[in-house]
């Protein structure tokens, strides 16, 4: 292994011996992982290797058939207010009848906050994501940047410990993307969230990742771990062409073609 199977802080998420098997079919094979407290961790891996998988396994989406996935030390027995997910399909995870502040404070009903403390809450999550001039706009009336964005803001407003993010930036354009890779590691950094992050883009890993677990399919299973040595904060321009970022980029590109094969 290129890597290191440990993170280098101490665990807040344990998957211990977890396999799972749905309608009668292995999806995973015992996977051991540890993901420490305010790490970035990133998953790649072929399509249908169980990435998602995981990620609703920490969610409390799915329960393991065999193991268990620990956070803070106790199983995972369901969804929580601190572990938040961010999806790809922007346009289904928001409420099109409700303005961008209203979707935010959907997270804040949720949560109890009272009506009063609402607005000035929902203003600085907008701001946070750079949408404090579009409150009053329906998701339709918005990019899908933006769309994306205030997906991520009524995240936050669940002041998550964790951060689950399911390729959300996979359907927008380059520009768009590189813009919100940095807005979640400068998120990231100022909340100390521990954010689990899938993506089917190896250099969009290496950009943001702390370490980088690599899948292999049939059933899935964890087939590498890669440390990503790289200094912070991470910039579009010079981290790309560090040469520790190109070593990692081919030594992904190998493992997938040959997942793949
Ligand atoms: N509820 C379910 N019942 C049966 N099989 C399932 C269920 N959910 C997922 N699977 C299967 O589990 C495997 C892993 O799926 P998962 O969505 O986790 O993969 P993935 O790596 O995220 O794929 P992709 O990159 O295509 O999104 C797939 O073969 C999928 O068909």
């Amino acid at each position: 292994m290129d890597s290191l199977a440990l993170p280098t802080c101490e665990p807040l998420i344990r998957f211990c011996g977890v396999a799972l098997t749905l309608g009668g079919r292995r999806i995973l094979d015992p996977i051991a992982l540890d993901i420490g407290r305010g790490e970035f961790v990133c998953v790649v891996g072929p399509s249908g290797c169980g990435k998602t998988t995981l990620l609703r396994l920490i969610a409390g989406l799915y329960l393991p058939t065999e193991g268990q996935v620990l956070y803070g030390g106790k199983p995972v027995a369901g969804p929580r207010q601190d572990i938040a997910i961010v999806f790809q399909d922007y346009g289904k995870a928001l409420l099109p009848w409700r303005t961008a502040s209203g979707n935010v404070s959907l997270a804040l009903e949720a949560l109890g906050t009272p009506r009063a403390q609402r607005p000035a809450r929902i203003a600085a999550l907008l701001a946070k994501v750079g949408l404090a001039q579009h409150a009053d706009k329906f998701p339709g009336q918005l990019s899908g940047g933006m769309q994306q964005r205030l997906q991520i803001a009524r995240c936050l407003a669940q002041e998550p410990s964790v951060l689950l993010m399911d390729e959300p930036f996979g359907a927008l354009d380059a520009m768009t993307r590189q813009a919100l890779q940095d807005e979640v590691l400068g998120l990231a950094a100022s909340s100390g969230a521990t954010v689990f992050f899938v993506t089917h883009d190896l250099e969009e890993a290496i950009y943001l990742g702390d370490r980088v677990v690599a899948l292999k399919p049939n059933p899935g299973r964890v087939a590498d771990m890669f440390e990503v040595r790289l200094p912070r904060p991470r910039d579009q321009l010079a981290t790309r062409e560090h040469p520790e970022f190109l070593r990692l980029r081919r030594t992904l590109f190998d493992f997938i073609k040959e997942a793949e094969a």
